[in-house]
């Protein structure tokens, strides 16, 4: 059954918009900021523990998303624990991180997981996209979006339909997009 309304537990306002903007009218929007645990595991386990945990405090069905970034020369650390690196240097000094690495790739992953509720096995969509870490450019309005670079320009450089039709997120809600249109009621 193809969920009539999807409610997105998150606290970040620049996840909501992005998510907002580009499932546009295909699906009815809500938006409640629990403050949930993130375990420390692999970007699914992360994402599927807290969907889990929305569902149960929320009582109900619930969209969670958890966002990594993955470093190539780093065998992917800090992947789902960037938001504590992001804290601590800010994306001025973000770049810093690769200082001493030949290799500046990297890859943001946004994780998807939809839960019909309590006791009820969360769905998975993920989006990936490749890019390189560089010094920042452009407005440092969402999180590392100034530090990075896919193909010459930075996420913050680009128009928000621009990084919507590329970005990880973006690659992860035609998925999504793509189940709820496969649900038949
Ligand atoms: O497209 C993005 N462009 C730039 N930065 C981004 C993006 N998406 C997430 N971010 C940042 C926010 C946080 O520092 C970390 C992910 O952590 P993450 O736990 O998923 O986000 P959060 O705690 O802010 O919100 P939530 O309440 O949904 O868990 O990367
Ligand atoms: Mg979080």
């Amino acid at each position: 059954m193809a969920p009539k309304q999807l409610n997105f537990i998150t606290g970040n306002k620049n996840k909501l918009l992005e998510v907002q903007a580009i499932l546009g009218d295909t699906v009815n929007l809500t938006n409640q900021n629990v403050d949930l645990l993130e375990i420390q595991a692999t970007i699914e386990d992360v994402t599927t523990a807290k969907c889990k945990q929305a569902a149960n405090q929320i009582g109900g069905p619930v969209l969670v998303e958890d966002t990594a970034l993955c470093f190539k020369a780093m065998n992917d650390l800090p992947g789902p624990y960037i938001k504590w690196f992001m804290l601590a240097l800010g994306p001025q000094q973000m770049h810093k991180m690769l200082d001493g690495f030949e290799d500046k790739s990297i890859q943001a992953v946004c994780t998807f997981a939809y839960s019909e509720g309590p006791g009820h096995e969360p769905i998975i969509f993920q989006g990936r996209t490749d890019g390189k870490l560089v010094p920042s450019r452009g407005p440092t309005v969402f999180g590392w979006d100034s530090c990075f670079e896919y193909e010459g320009r930075t996420y913050a450089e680009m128009d928000k339909s621009e990084k919507n039709k590329i970005s990880h997120r973006g690659k992860a809600l035609d998925k999504l997009k793509e189940w709820l249109k496969e649900q038949v009621d």
